[in-house]
């Protein structure tokens, strides 16, 4: 079954969308073709899926032309030109037809494979009696400087998206996708004008059976991310070294997130085992300097990491593919989001444990997997080290699992309940014993005396109270006054005696 973008590429030029004055330059060359002249050959160059190829096809198709495509899955070598462009491109006519030579991608005739590729080129184009269209992203890629005097460069821009929208529309309708014209427009705009990125993401939504709005919002920006797929395309569909290496020029992620990018796509574009197994060898090597730069924070190893990950790649292949092949956002980063708050436990966890055991947080992953074991082989020990580290329900939930921790949790609360019940018990008995201690302390006046001792005491009392009415009814004195006054006296007499020989104040004078 064919792509979408397979299916609706233009047959002729009136379907290409834009490009309005490019389409007219194209004719007016061809023409001037078939009156006999002998213009330059044409160099389309412009962003990818902007319809470079589609236009030369479009024109071949619309005066009657034989195409004969030489592309960059081929070889390209001086040989090869000679054998396959020169021919055709000499001859004016093979069997009575007209013949439109097309070379893509001519920025990457480059590398051992490509030897003397250019230069042969270069011979053909001056002899050339048929038209010839090259395309290139780069017309200044110095692989084809030599290659500029001898073509005439017409600059592509990408598609609008008013264009775009309306190649949508109609393939909408076409294939009857139940999609409104929002949703068409939200595609169009995150296209930044390739078509062919556009009709992908249209195909790809309804294969998904979510064409709304919403799906489509959520759809890769091009403009921020043409970078990185088009890189990929680059990587996985060429077999040039040269081309592989400058993949990445416009990508602006890092080399760690462009590595999982091709490690998702490389089984998507590669069919035999061996290349796939070829090319995650050199990814995993490419992996290797990653992890160096990481540790040594040595940026020096990017450029091993980054060279193996795009030319090892994509030498990894027998042939260029050449088929539509859907390349995709790595899984591995959605599951990095998924899992965030997840591992955001785990970190909180681990920096639990660290604190509580004054290790690095490495030593206390290796903690965390035995408290995993533990869990499971002794619940109990996990509830005493779950109370030790204080691990909340919430983080044990993410490390053991719902059930595991409920039941940990149950022990703890268990454990905890005997240890308060045995912390009541022990202040019970203490204030129990310290109440009976002061019961002792006081108990020797709380001794009733004996009653008879009592009533003797009192007796005595009265005796003395008698004695002290009588002696004041005789006119003595009662003996406390009379001992009252006798310290009285004593006192007047010692101040005499101390304020004798000194100086009187004036204070004292008055007292
Ligand atoms: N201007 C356009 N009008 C209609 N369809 C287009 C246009 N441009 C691209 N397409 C669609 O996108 C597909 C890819 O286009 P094409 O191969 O011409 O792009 P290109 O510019 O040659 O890209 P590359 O540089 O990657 O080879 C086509 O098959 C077609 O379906």
């Amino acid at each position: 079954m064919l792509s979408w973008v397979e299916k609706y590429r233009p047959k002729s030029l009136k379907e290409v969308a834009g490009h309005d004055k490019v389409k007219e330059k194209l004719k007016t060359w061809i023409e001037s073709y078939l009156k006999g002249e002998n213009p330059k050959p044409i160099l389309l160059v412009g962003p990818p899926g902007c319809g470079k190829t589609t236009l030369a096809y479009a024109l071949a198709n619309d005066y009657g032309f034989e195409v004969i495509e030489l592309n960059a899955s081929d070889k390209r070598n001086a040989s090869v030109i000679k054998k396959v462009v020169g021919h055709a491109a000499t001859s004016s006519s093979i069997f009575g037809k007209k013949f439109l030579i097309i070379l893509d991608e001519v920025d990457g005739i480059s590398g051992k494979e490509d030897a003397g590729g250019v230069s042969e080129l270069i011979k053909v184009i001056k002899k050339a009696k048929n038209p010839i269209i090259l395309t290139a992203n780069d017309a200044y890629a110095t692989s084809i400087r030599n290659l500029l005097p001898y073509v005439e460069i017409i600059q592509l821009n990408p598609v609008h998206t008013n264009s775009v929208y309306k190649v949508l529309k109609k393939i909408a309708e076409k294939e009857g996708l139940d999609v409104d014209d929002k949703t068409l427009k939200m595609i169009a705009q995150h296209s930044a004008g390739d078509l062919r990125s556009a009709i992908n993401d249209l195909e790809a939504l309804a294969l998904s059976g979510d064409l709304s709005y919403e799906a489509a919002q959520k759809l890769p920006d091009r403009k921020r991310e043409a970078n990185i797929f088009d890189a990929l395309r680059v990587i996985l569909k060429t077999t040039h070294y040269g081309i592989a290496t400058t993949a990445l020029m416009n990508v602006d992620e890092t080399p760690d997130v462009i590595i999982e990018w091709i490690a998702e796509n490389v089984p998507k574009e590669y069919e035999k085992l061996e290349e796939v197994a070829r090319a995650f060898e050199y990814l995993s090597k490419a992996d290797r300097y990653l992890g160096r730069v990481m540790r040594r924070q040595n940026y020096g190893f990017w450029k091993y990491a980054t060279t193996l990950m795009t030319a090892g790649v994509a030498l990894s292949k027998d042939e260029k593919y050449r088929k539509w092949t859907p390349y995709s956002y790595p899984k591995i980063f959605r599951l990095l989001t998924q899992t965030k708050a997840e591992r955001e436990i785990l970190n909180k966890i681990l920096k639990k444990i660290g604190e509580k055991t004054h290790t690095s947080s490495k030593r206390a992953r290796f903690d965390l997997q035995m408290l995993k074991i533990l869990a499971k082989e002794n619940p109990s020990i996990a509830a005493d080290l779950v109370d030790y580290f204080e691990i909340k329900e919430d983080e044990l939930k993410v490390l053991v699992g719902d059930k595991l921790a409920s039941e940990i949790l149950k022990i703890l609360k268990e454990k905890k309940k005997l240890e308060r019940k045995k912390k009541k018990d022990k202040e019970k008995l203490e204030k129990e014993k310290k109440k009976e201690e002061k019961a002792k302390e006081e108990q020797p006046q709380l001794i009733i005396q004996p009653k008879e001792v009592k009533e003797k005491e009192e007796i005595k009392e009265v005796e003395k109270e008698v004695k002290e009415e009588t002696k004041e009814k005789i006119g003595e004195k009662p003996k406390v006054e009379e001992e009252k006054e006798t310290k009285k006296e004593k006192k007047k007499e010692k101040k005499k005696k101390e304020d004798k020989g000194k100086q009187l104040t004036l204070d004292a004078f008055f007292k």
